[in-house]
Formats: structure tokens, C-alpha cells, sequence
């Protein structure tokens, strides 16, 4: 087996809310739930998670990154989905770059996966609903696993339970089961994303806007902090004033594009704040967003309109020959087979954490 290839998929699903809950388990292991729940699945296009996933031979322990840092596999949630997996995986061949894995090669051959959320993880926005829905989706394209959505859901479901209605658009449901094994809890499509067209989900985050106001010899800083929390009234809740730094941090459900312009109209210099630091995305487009994101964290709960896309959707499946180059693409730093081991990939720099003005 040439030691130089490597295989990528890559896909995007979204994360769901619940409209009835599922909220109890009779088995913590297998995550079986003790009722039936029903959710609306959001449109990836608002609230989503990207997953890479690679295979080679060059790898030699299967790794993954979330947001850019590595996090550990080891997790009885991440195991059960891989081990599911690779029980699954067929044959794989791509005759133009000479790859072949056979079905028995997927037990032996690792696994490189950098997952990107472009709303806040572990914040109660089911982050791992639409995390582990695309980690099993983009694997199972992956490994060529030839099952349906609905076993998939149940792969799914021993990631994160809410997961498994991740795998579907529109209105979801989860069903119990009855089965000790789990094999009939599985996600059903209750009615398409075209059902309810115009249903509208909107879910507000309120988030911290770091600004920095270069002291002019007119206007001091606390004009500059006094007009912008005239313009923007009730949307505000709070100002810090560090004289010192320049520095303001408006607090509130602003969004930090318009303190700019409301502070810039006012004659003063401005400018968002020096990056801070920001991990790797899976792709060059995604981490756009994710820049976006986290440097305007405001503008992320602003349009999660539901329009009820197709989940999930697979972004590239096409083999990609290592090396790849971690600069131009951060998002494949971790599927670089060439990488050491023991190394974390290094986050790009340049995105800002937090937001200013000056
Ligand atoms: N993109 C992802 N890929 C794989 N796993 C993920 C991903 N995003 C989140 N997770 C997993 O899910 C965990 C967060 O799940 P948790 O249930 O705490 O929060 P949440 O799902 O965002 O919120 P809630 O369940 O309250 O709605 C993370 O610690 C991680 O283990
Ligand atoms: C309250 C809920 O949002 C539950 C979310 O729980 P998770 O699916 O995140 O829990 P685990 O299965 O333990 O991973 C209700 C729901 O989505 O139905």
C-alpha cells in the first residue's frame, strides 16, 4: 500500500431543536431514551456542523480536532460510533489515484477528523446533535458503509442521543424503541424541510463586543461609549471603559458591525481588536464563517431562519494526495499525514476572538 495518499470526505449537517423533548435515559451506554421526542431540524445553512474526516496509511492513531484543537477520542460516545463504523465499512477504490482499501483495512487503518461548529459548542444549541449526526455521515461516505439513514440514526444515537434526528430535514422524530440492543431506536422524517416553509426559528445569543476607541483631543472615550449606547438604546445592557487600552467592551445583543459605524459616524477612528487567537477550520470556506462568527459574535443568533435545507449534505468526497498544506487550507492541518503524532495542529492566528473598535 503506497504510503502517500490520503482519502477526505467532507460534509455538513445541522443541528435540531426539540419541540418535544427527549430528556431521560434507560440506558446511559447505548444513550436509549425513556420517550419518543420530536424536533425541527435547522437550516445548515445558519447552524451547522463541517466534518472532514481522512484515512491513510501514513496515519498512526485516529485523532481528531473540534474547533481547532485536539480533543480526545477516546470517549466511550466516539468509540461506539467508530466501532459501529468500521464493522460497516466496505471496499474502497479510487483506480485514478491508485487507492485501495479493502473492507478488512478499515480496522487497521486510522482516521484524521477535524469537525468545525459554526455556533457555539456545549452551549445548549445541540451542538453535539449536528457534531456526531456529521461524524457519522461523513464516515460512513467515507468507508462506503452501505446503510440507510435510519441505521445510521441509531450510530448516531450512541454518539449523542439528539444526534440521530440530525440525519434528517424537517420535522423528526425519534423513536424509543423497545429493543435492549437499541436496534429499533432509531430517527423517522415525520415531514420534509418543504413542509412548514415558512416557519422561522430565531434564537438570540447574547455576546460580548470588544471595542476600541482611539482617544481623539474633542471627543473623549465617553462620548464615543455614550453615543453608541444612545443609538443603540435598549440593545445594550453594559460598557466597560478601559482608558488605558482604549478599550470598550459593550455588552448586549449588538451586533458589532453596527457599533462600528455608529462609532465611526461620530468622526472617531475605529477598528475591530487585534486577533487574540482562533483554531483551524475543516475548509477555506469555512473558516470564513467561522471568522465571521467568532469576530462578530452577535450576528451568529441574528438570522438562524429555519428554511429547512436537506440534512446532511455531503461537501467533497474526492481522494486527496497528501501532503496537504496545513497554510493555505488550515482545516486539513489535521489530515495531514506527514504531521507528527504528538503534535497538536497549530490554530491560525489571524482571526479575531474578540471585536473592537478604535
Ligand atoms: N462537531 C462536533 N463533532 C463531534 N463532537 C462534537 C461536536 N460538537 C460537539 N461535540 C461533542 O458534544 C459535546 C457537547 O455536547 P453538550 O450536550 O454538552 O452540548 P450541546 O449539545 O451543545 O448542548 P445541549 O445538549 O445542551 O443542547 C462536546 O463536548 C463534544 O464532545
Ligand atoms: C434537552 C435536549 O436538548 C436533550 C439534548 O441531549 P443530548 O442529545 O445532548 O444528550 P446526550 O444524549 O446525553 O448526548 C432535548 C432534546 O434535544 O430532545
Amino acid at each position: 500500500m503506497a504510503e502517500k495518499w490520503v482519502l477526505t470526505v467532507t460534509a455538513q449537517t445541522p443541528t435540531n431543536i426539540a419541540v418535544i423533548k427527549y430528556w431521560g435515559k434507560r440506558d446511559e451506554n447505548l444513550i436509549l431514551p425513556i420517550n419518543d421526542s420530536i424536533s425541527v431540524t435547522l437550516d445548515p445553512q445558519h447552524l451547522c456542523t463541517t466534518t472532514s474526516v481522512a484515512v491513510s496509511p501514513a496515519f498512526t492513531h485516529d485523532r481528531m480536532w473540534l474547533n481547532g484543537k485536539e480533543i480526545s477520542l477516546s470517549g466511550g460516545r466516539y468509540q461506539n460510533c467508530l466501532r459501529e463504523l468500521r464493522a460497516r465499512a466496505s471496499d474502497v477504490e479510487d483506480e485514478e489515484k491508485g487507492i485501495k482499501i479493502a473492507k478488512k483495512d478499515w480496522e487497521k487503518l486510522h482516521l484524521h477528523i477535524a469537525s468545525y461548529n459554526n455556533f457555539p459548542t456545549a452551549a445548549g444549541l445541540a451542538s453535539s446533535a449536528a457534531g456526531f449526526a456529521c461524524l457519522v455521515f461523513s464516515l460512513a461516505k467515507l468507508m462506503k458503509v452501505k446503510e440507510d439513514h435510519s441505521k445510521l440514526s441509531a450510530i448516531a444515537r450512541q454518539g449523542s442521543g439528539s444526534a440521530c434526528r440530525s440525519l434528517y430535514g424537517g420535522f423528526v422524530k425519534w423513536i424509543m424503541g423497545k429493543e435492549e440492543n437499541g436496534s429499533d431506536s432509531i430517527a423517522v422524517q415525520l415531514a420534509d424541510e418543504k413542509h412548514w416553509d415558512d416557519l422561522v426559528i430565531i434564537i438570540a445569543v447574547l455576546s460580548t463586543v470588544l471595542v476600541d476607541i482611539a482617544q481623539h483631543p474633542m471627543i473623549g472615550i465617553y462620548d464615543s461609549v455614550m453615543n453608541i449606547q444612545n443609538l443603540l438604546l435598549a440593545s445594550v445592557e453594559s460598557f466597560d471603559i478601559n482608558i488605558e487600552q482604549q478599550k470598550v467592551t459593550v455588552k448586549g445583543s449588538v451586533q458589532p458591525e453596527t457599533v462600528l459605524q455608529t462609532v465611526s459616524k461620530s468622526g472617531k477612528a475605529t477598528s475591530f481588536w487585534e486577533a487574540v487567537e482562533a483554531p483551524a477550520a475543516p475548509e477555506s470556506k469555512s473558516a470564513e464563517t467561522l471568522a465571521a462568527l467568532e469576530s462578530k459574535p452577535t450576528e451568529t443568533p441574528t438570522e438562524p431562519e429555519s428554511k429547512h435545507a436537506e440534512a446532511p449534505a455531503e461537501l467533497e468526497s474526492k481522494p486527496a494526495e497528501a501532503p496537504i498544506e496545513p497554510e493555505s487550507k488550515p482545516a486539513e492541518t489535521p489530515i495531514e499525514p506527514e504531521s507528527k503524532p504528538t503534535e497538536a495542529p497549530e490554530p491560525e492566528s489571524k482571526h479575531a476572538e474578540a471585536v473592537g473598535v478604535a
